[in-house]
């Protein structure tokens, strides 16, 4: 049984599948504050949240059960997403369910702040009937800059362009091409600052957004120019608007969301060109549902089909690329711990990743991380996974590199991975083969041909006549029966591997016995993690328990 806690006004119906569930409790908090919620937090192996409950560093080091973090809309900025990716939680949200809310809002705002609707309202409902203190200003034919066209951003381009607005749209990732085919023109931000009658900000709260709209942007703009935030508070330097009001040059504002949440600024709340909402962005009944359904529906699949959608602190990839590196990843998992193992213990300083043939062509991040975890999961064991594996290795002080290679090692894919601590080295190379799955066919120098299993035991011997005999009649003295073995050697006559794969564990006793065989150098017992603990989920090859 899993708890969830849910916390924040979050949709009951959006829950719904939740609630119903077999194995899962969910109980609610109001929004509470981080002293409390950590007295709490301990019992919870999942927390929802909506913007209010803050996840700070602080309630996440009481959060010893709690393996993923619901925000059930867009915006992370009250998550510590580092924090919770430093412990491995993963860190999940809502992205899309919610833009027709906000769009639609953007659009209330724009003509509330055009029309002075809000001023009108109080005024009229407090007995004054005033019709000469408001006159608004048309959309029809005004500039609209849009800063961030993604999904929000494009949806308000769309409708403003209804209204016979011209659009002009900023973002890093707006091309010519897609401008064109939205019908708005890509400008650059003075541009949209010397162009624009309106202009409204769509982007995250990022150290680079962070003040995007300053003094200085705001003596570029228009005389005349109005606001709207329905992003994120700080987007827009709230003094720095006041001021550019209180000017004139700045004829108004329309803002839901703050620099600092609940908003008290009086010099925002009292100005009357500044309209103002507490952050209602996405508060319809519509997105409310949609956010929590979304979100319950990815917290069931990640626990119960370990399968990720939605992670802010995990690759994201497309369905298509994800189906594709399912073969690979129990297999990306398995080397990582066999070439741990071969390097006797030690841990590595340093490790190389390199991919060739079919592989060089998809985005292999979640490999990656698959052989990186595979190897630091040997001495961090259930600490690591594909969450915090990057951090740890950083934190561990050991550095990795990965390649992608044109020439070709005679397979349709190829990934090899060696590490290295000192003057000790192991590699080991495996590939898909089609029709016939996975298989490892280098260890060290050695070319070999054997089906990754549970129980694997590697032989460095002489190359001399009566080696695979010794060795096999010995392990049956033992009553260890042989799956697979095969031979690798560089040069005749040299030293040979043989790599064996056994129906169960040996002990102690027998590898002491087979170094005792005239020949035979050394004998290692490896041990691989097995299909069934490895649950191949789409992009979770780890069951939840060991997250
Ligand atoms: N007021 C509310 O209740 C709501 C607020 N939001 C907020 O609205 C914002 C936009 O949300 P979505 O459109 O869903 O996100 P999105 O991720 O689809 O779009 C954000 C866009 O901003 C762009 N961007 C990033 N840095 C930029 C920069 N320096 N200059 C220009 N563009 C930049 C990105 O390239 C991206 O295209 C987010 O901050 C989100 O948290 C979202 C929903 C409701
Ligand atoms: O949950 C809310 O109401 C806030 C929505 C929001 O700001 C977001 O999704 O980024």
């Amino acid at each position: 049984m899993y708890k969830i806690l849910v916390t924040d006004g979050i949709s009951d119906t959006g829950l719904k599948s939740l609630f119903d569930h077999p194995h899962f409790v969910v109980e609610r908090q109001p929004t509470l504050p981080t002293v409390e919620l950590k007295n709490i937090i301990g019992d919870y192996d999942a927390l929802i949240v909506r913007s209010q409950t803050k996840v700070t560093e602080e309630l996440l080091e009481a959060a010893d059960k709690l393996r993923v973090i619901a925000r059930a809309g867009v915006g992370v900025d009250n998550i510590d997403v580092n924090a919770a990716t430093r412990k491995g939680i993963i860190v999940i949200n809502a992205p899309g369910a919610n833009t027709i809310a906000a769009t639609e809002h953007t659009l209330a705002m724009m003509l509330s702040l055009a029309r002075k609707i809000p001023q009108a309202h109080e005024k009229t409902v407090s007995g004054i009937w005033d019709r000469n203190s408001f006159k608004g200003v048309e959309l029809y034919k005004k500039t609209l800059g849009v800063i961030g066209m993604g999904k929000i951003g494009v949806e308000v381009a769309k409708r403003a362009k209804s209204f016979g607005m011209n659009i002009l749209g900023f973002d890093p990732y707006l091309t010519e091409e897609r401008a064109n085919k939205l019908g708005i023109t890509k400008a650059s931000l003075d541009i949209i600052a010397q162009e624009s009658d309106f202009i409204t900000v769509h982007t995250p709260l990022t150290n680079d957004t962070r003040g995007l709209i300053n003094d200085e942007y705001l003596r570029k703009t228009k005389k005349g120019v109005r606001f709207v935030n329905c992003a994120r508070g700080g987007i827009i330097d709230e003094k720095a608007l006041v001021r550019a009001i209180q000017e004139g040059h700045v004829a108004g504002a329309a803002l839901d969301v703050f620099e600092k949440e609940p908003v008290a600024n009086p010099e925002l709340l009292q100005n009357p060109n500044i309209i103002v909402t507490p952050h209602l962005g996405a508060s319809t009944v519509e997105a409310q549902e949609k956010v929590a359904e979304e979100v319950s529906a990815e917290i069931i699949e990640i626990f119960e089909k370990q399968s990720i959608q939605n992670a802010v602190n995990m690759p994201q990839m497309s369905g298509e690329t994800q189906a594709k590196l399912q073969p690979y990843l129990l297999l990306g998992d398995q080397m990582g711990q066999l070439v741990v193992q071969l390097l006797k213990g030690n841990a590595p300083a340093k490790i190389e990743i390199n991919y060739y043939g079919d592989l060089i062509g998809e985005d292999t991040e979640l490999l990656t991380r698959t052989l990186l975890k595979g190897i630091l999961s040997y001495h961090l064991s259930d600490s690591v996974n594909l969450i915090n594996v990057l951090h740890l290795l950083k934190e561990q002080g050991v550095s990795y590199n990965v390649q992608k290679n044109a020439t070709n090692k005679g397979f349709a894919n190829y990934m090899e991975l060696s590490v290295s601590q000192g003057k000790d080295s192991a590699k080991v190379g495996a590939t898909v083969l089609n029709g016939y799955g996975a298989r490892i066919v280098k260890i060290n120098q050695y070319r070999i041909d054997i089906k990754p299993e549970k129980h694997l035991l590697y032989v460095k011997h002489q190359d001399m006549p009566g080696m695979i005999g010794k060795v096999g009649s010995l392990l049956g003295d033992y009553q260890i029966n042989i799956g697979t073995m095969q031979v690798g050697r560089t040069t005749i006559g040299g030293e040979a591997i043989m790599c064996l794969t056994l129906d169960k564990k040996v002990d102690a006793n027998v590898l002491r016995a087979l170094t005792l065989i005239d020949g035979l150098n050394e004998a290692q017992l490896l041990e691989l993690a097995s299909v069934d603990s490895f649950e191949a989920g789409r992009v979770k090859p780890q069951k939840v328990e060991s997250i």
